[in-house]
């Protein structure tokens, strides 16, 4: 069974605005809602590519009613843990550019995060869980990489997409999966990615440290993939961006919906690309016909 953790989900609140002026009143030409969190992305498009999972993780208030009767509609299986304060609403900006500002997110006591550890403590050997975002202020900065001790201890396959120090934490410990885009990468080694050759460099110090699939992203740029046995480079598709947000939690799925499928890295690697480019190019997350009619756009390449 696939699982997905968000600890701090959100209410992604899209606005269109023409022309933002700072410190001015501006007026949104049309707006959308859509359930968030990028653990959530992640059980949102495994669900579109007919992969079934289970989103655990954190709700309260009316933001998080709405998230689960979003998931619920979408048929995704949910258990997660009530809080009393409101989930979250991140607002995506778009205008001429993409402004992003996320909430910081409810508070969790230690015993909500107790019950989240029992769960997660129950999955079994040959289960995959996907723990993806930040954690809200309330939460251990040492969560992942508590969570990748119990998955160890129970043979649980842990893939991580997060940032900052929790990256860097997890990062000691046994991981089946890890990608971080350009930006999360230059963080870890305390540096900046600016060229394919960097990215390269840091992506092999990386999967040095023991995950055993490392996806680099890249945005338009498209995405490497490294292994202890292969490097590969994918350029992404050509298309009109319409929103880039959930396009890396796209990818995450892709490739572990098709790596589940197949157990082949080149063709799930190809896969992940594709997902998270149909994400870039479409208004919501992907649909499974969107990633079918890029797959083949997708050219991988050995790097030595
Ligand atoms: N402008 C773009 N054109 C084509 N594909 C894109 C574009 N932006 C993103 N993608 C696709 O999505 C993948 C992931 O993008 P990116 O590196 O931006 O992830 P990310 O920073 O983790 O995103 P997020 O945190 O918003 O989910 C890329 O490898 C690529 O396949
Ligand atoms: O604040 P975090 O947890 O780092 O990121 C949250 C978020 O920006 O990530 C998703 C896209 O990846 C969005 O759905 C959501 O709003």
């Amino acid at each position: 069974m696939i699982y997905t953790c968000t600890l701090n989900p959100s209410v992604d609140y899209i606005i269109h605005v023409e022309d933002f002026q700072v410190n001015g009143l501006n007026r949104g030409t049309n707006t959308q809602y859509y359930p968030g969190g990028k653990g959530i992305n992640v059980s949102r498009v495994l669900k579109r590519l007919d992969v079934e999972n289970t989103a655990l993780g954190f709700l309260g208030g009316f933001s998080g009613d709405f998230i689960k009767d979003q998931l619920h509609q979408a048929e995704i299986e949910t258990n997660f843990i009530e809080v009393s304060g409101n989930t979250r609403i991140n607002m995506k900006l778009k205008s001429s550019g993409e402004t992003e500002i996320n909430g910081p997110g409810p508070e969790i006591t230690s015993n909500q995060l107790q019950q989240l550890y029992d769960q997660i403590s129950s999955l079994k050997q040959g289960d995959f869980l996907v723990a993806a975002g930040s954690t809200p202020a309330s939460v251990p900065a040492t969560f992942y990489a508590d969570v990748a001790k119990i998955c160890e201890r129970n043979g649980v396959k842990l893939i991580v997409d997060t940032s900052s120090q929790a990256l860097k934490d997890v990062m000691n410990h046994k991981l089946f999966f890890v990608k971080p885009n350009h930006h999360e990468l230059g963080e870890l080694f305390d540096t900046t990615i600016d060229s394919l050759d960097d990215a390269i460099h840091y992506g092999k110090k990386l999967q040095q440290q023991g995950p055993e699939h490392v996806i680099v992203s890249m945005g338009g740029d498209g995405a490497i993939y490294i292994s202890e046995q292969a490097c590969y480079l994918a350029k992404a598709p050509k298309g009109t961006v319409k929103n880039t947000v959930g396009a890396g939690d796209s990818l995450v799925s892709g490739f572990l919906s098709a790596y589940v499928r197949e157990q082949t890295v080149l063709s799930a690697f190809q896969y992940a690309v594709a997902t998270g480019s149909a994400t870039a190019f479409s208004n919501d997350l992907c649909t499974k016909e969107e990633v079918q009619q890029l797959f083949e756009q997708v050219k991988i390449n050995p790097i030595e």
